[in-house]
């Protein structure tokens, strides 16, 4: 049995003479939220791309729910929502949904039921019928968020999908990812928010490729003896900056 839905074992990456990734190691169990955060630049997009197969890797392995990746067919348990929109913008937002979900092949007798719940937790069921063209950059947001929900994944990973969605609906989504735990669901997530931070289970801060510390988001703020997860990424941070003049 899985233990792990992601193992991810050393990894490292460079672009061109730039490492980007540093012998990064990550687990995630079955059934709880990991968050990575990290400033832009750190290697977050990188790592979830690496994680997925997307981006190839110098070193290190990446394993998703059992087997090395890439993998086409676990691609297809995954829901995957990247940092920048990939939608048709000529089509409606229902047909976009309709167009993912049968690429992840949901079954034809579930699909409308499908989409309406995916639309329904991004609150976009009142525009499902509107070219994308004239969707704000949040509402696309959202329906990449839509996109990734409805096949039912076994693993979310989610690279920044609360930017520019405002606070009650950010609400929203995370208690559907709350739901989406209950029923067993793994769930990687990037954010820049620190009080999104405190909502996950497990977190990985990562800074200039390398990960500097791990664990809940309690066990973080004891570590580092501070009172929030904002305070232990500038603490690590300032411990690390300080590791690098002493060197
Ligand atoms: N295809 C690429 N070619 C060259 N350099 C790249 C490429 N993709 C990313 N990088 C570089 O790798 C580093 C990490 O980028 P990455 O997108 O993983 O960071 P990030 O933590 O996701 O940042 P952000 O929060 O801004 O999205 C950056 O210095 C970036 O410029």
């Amino acid at each position: 049995m899985v233990t792990n839905t992601i193992d991810v074992r050393d990894v490292a990456k460079k672009f061109g003479s730039n490492p980007v990734l540093k012998k990064i190691s990550l687990q995630l169990p079955v059934g709880q939220i990991m968050g990575l955060i990290g400033p832009s630049g750190a290697g977050k997009t990188t790592l979830v791309k690496a994680i997925l197969g997307m981006e190839k890797v110098d070193a290190g392995t990446t394993t998703v729910l059992g087997t090395a990746m890439p993998n086409r067919k676990v691609m297809q348990r995954i829901g995957y929502m990247a940092q920048s929109d990939a939608l048709y913008e000529d089509l409606t937002a229902r047909e976009n949904i309709r167009f993912f979900a049968e690429l992840m092949s949901v079954p034809k007798s579930e699909l409308t039921e499908a989409i309406a719940h995916a639309a329904q937790v991004v609150n976009l069921n009142d525009a499902l019928d509107r070219r994308v063209s004239a969707y704000s950059g949040g509402m696309k947001r959202r329906l990449s968020l839509a996109i990734a929900l409805v096949q039912d994944p076994e693993l979310l990973i989610l690279d920044e999908p609360t930017v520019g969605i405002d606070p009650e609906l950010r609400q929203q989504i995370w208690a559907e990812l709350y739901q989406l735990k209950s029923q067993g669901k793994s769930i990687l997530v990037t954010t820049h928010v620190m009080d999104e931070a405190e909502h996950c289970d497990y977190l990985m801060l990562i800074r200039e490729g390398i990960a500097l510390a791990q664990g809940t988001p309690a066990q973080l703020e004891k570590d580092y003896d501070v009172a929030t997860i904002e305070q232990v990424f500038l603490k690590a941070g300032r411990l690390q900056d300080e590791s690098h003049r002493n060197l």
